[in-house]
């Protein structure tokens, strides 16, 4: 793929976050990558939805060193690259403020599965992060909310639960590429609404039985050695 199909792609995902009300001016970023170069399109950072272009999108080598543009790259952009890094089954990342999915990590709370809705998208709950230390803090808050990231998904396939909330700040989704990770990013705020409505109707309310968690995840991903550690 060239640099301009790249740019294009992420573009265009990116404007589908606004279309999806998942942002406001110019909260969130997305990107995709391009392993067989080695780098990836993602959103320029402050740049408002409403002033992009393609060709605002920023080329970044997945050690976080510009290769192609003029703008600055979003300021998230090493805990994207690190997800690449680590996670190689994914091709795109998107990362918003959406209101529910960011009160669940605010909250510092995963978000349980209490419904066929969710299973239906992410076998068991969708992870919340630990909190980082505040020597991480220091060190690098981005790179090191990937570093949180990777660790949560330590014992789980990060393609069974496309998606994480990030403890004290926002989610992150991914997929097979950019508009896939988009697509995750839609299905977690509405999983995480549903979720914050069902437990404030029913705070102590069970968890969806695993029989019919399993139906409905098998049903639609099939089953591979991976689950039942979940
Ligand atoms: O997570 C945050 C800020 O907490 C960012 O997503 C948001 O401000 C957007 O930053 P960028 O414009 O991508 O640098």
């Amino acid at each position: 793929m060239s640099y301009t199909e790249l740019k294009r792609e992420v573009f265009e995902a990116n404007l589908e976050l606004q279309k999806r009300g998942l942002v406001i001016y110019t909260f969130g970023n997305v990107s995709q990558v391009d392993r067989a170069k080695g780098v990836i399109a993602i959103k320029p950072s402050g740049v408002a939805y409403e002033d992009m272009r393609a060709d605002d999108m920023v080329i970044v080598d997945l050690d976080n060193q510009i290769v192609e543009g003029t703008l600055r790259p979003s300021s998230d952009t090493k805990t994207h690259t690190h997800l690449y890094r680590h996670f190689a089954t994914i091709g795109g990342v998107t990362h918003t403020h959406s209101t529910h999915a960011t009160a669940w990590a605010q909250a510092k709370l995963a978000i349980p599965c209490l419904g066929t809705t969710h299973a239906d998208f992410v076998y068991g709950e969708v992870p919340c992060t630990a909190e980082m230390s505040a020597e991480q803090v220091a060190r690098d808050y981005e790179e090191e909310t990937g570093v949180q990231i990777v660790r949560a998904f330590a014992d789980r396939d990060p393609l069974a639960a496309p998606m994480v909330v990030v403890a004290g700040h926002a989610p992150f989704t991914w997929g097979k590429d950019a508009a896939k990770s988009v697509y995750h990013a839609v299905i977690l705020e509405e999983i995480a609404r549903m979720a914050f409505l069902t437990r404030t109707l029913a705070p102590q309310g069970d968890l969806l039985a695993r029989s019919v968690m399993d139906k409905h995840y098998f049903r639609k991903h099939g089953k591979n050695a991976y689950y039942g550690q979940a």
